[in-house]
């Protein structure tokens, strides 16, 4: 049985072939687009958080994107949108699905990004878009939010193109996710000695927290999602200003503060949280993509651009989760809830 340490490791390969096979074609349909809004749920819906500033800066668009379900119910698309993007990797969420059949009436371009194409969801879009990430059996994602993330920045390079964007910075931004996608195996190597020094404190913790800024704001929601579905102990993931805003309150010796961090204008201001919180709580780790300059830290040494970064720093995040999962005696091949999709139909 394939484990989610199994398609951890496949992630180099995976993004690797879809940046072989991607080819920047101008869209015709894609020409006009300046506001896009886009619809999914749980890891994919991180996932579009996470690539949703790198696609606004490469395609001089502005993205919204909504829960399905409560946008089905209480939403309503503004004249201005110019297209609908719905994101499911299994194209089996229901709301997902349900949402888009009514976009469909109001006669808005519709895209979709699935990696299933028997799902529903790719007969009833205008254009669509393949996840090309082959099978993934386990239902905690890893290699297909990678896989979503790479996609929906490479769908923002079409959009740029097809716009006439200038050729430099596309071959810039193939050149910064090559770079980043090399890393992978030493990321996932740094990312296990990381776990073997804190072991024994992940073993017994019991509340985590992760703060991100900019891409990484998506970085700091999977964390919280793969923590909630593999750790099963109270995580979550916060934007960094959005941290001071009340969540630090609840601080206690019994938290571990992961600090996301890439060089950034917002780094000195993440910085300054991190040294602040360090009296208060259990344990402060930082997980950045420069050197590590202490052993609290996860220096992943990758000289990337920022809008790139989420994609090398959300892997330290997805092996944890396995391995403190693990540690800590979850046994993740046994279903669980097993009659939960039957009862509430969350999933077609
Ligand atoms: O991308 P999909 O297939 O729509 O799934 C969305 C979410 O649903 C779940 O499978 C269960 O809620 C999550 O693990 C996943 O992130």
């Amino acid at each position: 049985m394939a484990t989610m340490l199994d398609y951890i490791n496949e992630e180099e390969a995976i993004l690797k072939q879809i940046m072989m096979k991607y080819q920047p074609v101008a869209e015709p349909d894609l020409e006009q687009l300046t506001t896009l809004l886009i619809l999914a749920t749980g890891s994919s819906y991180n996932a579009c958080l996470a690539a949703k500033a790198t696609m606004e800066k490469i395609a001089n668009i502005s993205i919204t994107i909504e829960e399905p379900y409560n946008f089905n119910h209480y939403g309503t698309i503004p004249n201005s949108v110019d297209a609908v993007l719905a994101v499911s990797q299994s194209g089996k969420s229901a709301s997902t699905i349900d949402a888009m059949a009514h976009i469909k009436e109001k006669g808005k371009l519709t895209i979709a990004l699935t990696g299933n194409s028997e799902s529903p969801l790719s007969d009833m879009v205008d254009y669509l878009v393949d996840i090309d990430m082959g099978i993934e059996t386990v239902g905690f994602v890893t290699k297909g939010y990678s896989a979503t993330v790479l996609q929906l920045i490479l769908l923002s390079l079409t959009i740029g193109h097809s716009k006439g964007i200038v050729a430099e910075k596309i071959d810039f931004y193939q050149r910064e996710l090559d770079k980043v996608i090399d890393k992978i195996p030493e990321i996932i190597e740094q990312s296990n000695h990381f776990f073997e020094r804190y072991e024994e404190l992940f073993k017994v913790s019991s509340r985590y927290i992760a703060i991100g800024y900019g891409p990484n704001w998506g970085t700091a929601k999977e964390f919280e999602t793969k923590f909630t579905e593999t750790v099963r102990q109270p995580s979550q993931g916060f934007e960094l200003e959005a941290y001071m805003h009340g969540p630090y309150l609840e601080a206690n010796n019994e938290h571990i503060l992961f600090f996301i961090e890439t060089p950034s204008v917002n780094l000195a201001r993440s910085k300054k949280l991190r040294d602040y919180m360090k009296p208060y709580v259990g344990k402060v780790l930082t997980i950045t993509t420069e050197k590590s300059v202490d052993e609290g830290t996860l220096g992943l040494d990758i000289n990337c651009d920022e809008f790139v970064s989420q994609l090398a720093l959300v892997i330290p995040f997805q092996l944890l989760a396995y391995k403190i999962a693990t540690t800590k005696g979850i046994d993740l091949n046994q279903r669980i809830f097993d009659d939960f999709d039957r009862i509430l139909q969350s999933k077609i």
